[in-house]
């Protein structure tokens, strides 16, 4: 199967002053619609840095990302193929979310990229009430501020946004690390259902392997800028190659036991 996104070659060099600073070296993978693929490594690895340029928000120093087969960077200039297909959710919805905006500007704020007639049809308040409530929020909540919630509704108010263009591909960075214990689960749990329900597929960042193993299909390892091992969750938990990916397992004594007893 064709995949829906190929990364091939794919390099970042940063420069601060007169130093050269590679974020991302040479990195390859492709992903499959439907399926969760998770990324995992240390903080400063290039997971983000990666993420941003398959959403358009950094591009790449060489290197070619693909979507559904078109080149998604031209040079700096990144190819807008089709409006709100691709969305990502970050790690932390305090700073994510514009404080001075209420909650339904938040959501429909992603709109303003759609043709008019897109964005009458996929703003509208039957649409949107039942956006709002399936994340879990309620109606009346459309009219407040970010900081009249909780970390967890924040990040459903995030999730809201995102989902609003009725993307195909979207990139989660880390989206539960800034939220307490309890309540991970609860929004690990629905990004799962609102995947199943709405045909999605994740590219998911994340340092926590418990996390990975709980929502992801394949997942790739990332050391320095580079991918140190790649392939199928289960292989790489039961079997694992790499030096660095089985340090990050014997981190995680509790990944010996069955999965239903993670704690993510
Ligand atoms: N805009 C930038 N300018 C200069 N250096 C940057 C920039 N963005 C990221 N970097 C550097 O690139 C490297 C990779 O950062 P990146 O955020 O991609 O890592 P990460 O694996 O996502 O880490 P974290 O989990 O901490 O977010 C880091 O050393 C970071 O300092």
């Amino acid at each position: 199967m064709n995949p829906l996104l190929a990364v091939n070659g794919v390099s970042k060099e940063y420069t601060k002053g007169n130093h050269r600073f590679q974020a991302v070296s040479g990195v390859d993978f492709a992903i499959t619609r439907g399926e969760t693929f998770g990324l995992i490594g240390e903080s400063g690895s290039g997971k983000s840095t990666l993420g941003k340029m398959i959403t358009g928000l950094e591009p790449p120093t060489s290197g070619t990302i693909t979507y559904e087969g078109n080149s998604l960077w031209n040079g700096n200039r990144f190819n807008r193929l089709k409006p709100g297909e691709m969305q990502i959710v970050f790690q932390d919805p305090q700073s994510s979310l514009d404080p001075r905006m209420r909650v339904q500007a938040i959501i429909t704020e992603p709109l303003l990229a759609l043709p008019a007639a897109e964005r009458k049809e996929k703003g509208s308040r039957e649409r949107l009430l039942a956006l709002i409530t399936r994340v879990g929020l309620k109606p009346d909540h459309l009219n407040r501020y970010p900081h009249e919630f909780s970390g967890g509704q924040r990040q459903r108010i995030a999730i809201a946004r995102a989902l609003i263009t009725d993307p195909s591909f979207v990139v989660l960075d880390e989206p539960t690390s800034a939220l307490d214990v309890s309540v991970q689960a609860n929004v690990l749990n629905l990004l799962q259902e609102l995947k199943r329900e709405r045909n999605l597929t994740y590219l998911f960042i994340s340092h926590n392997m418990a996390v990975i193993r709980y929502m992801c299909d394949r997942m790739a390892v990332m050391q320095k800028g580079r991918i140190v091992e790649i392939g199928h969750v289960n292989d790489i938990f039961v079997n694992p190659v790499d030096s660095y990916t089985k340090t990050l397992l014997s981190s995680l004594p509790q990944l010996h036991e069955k999965k239903e007893d993670i704690h993510v």
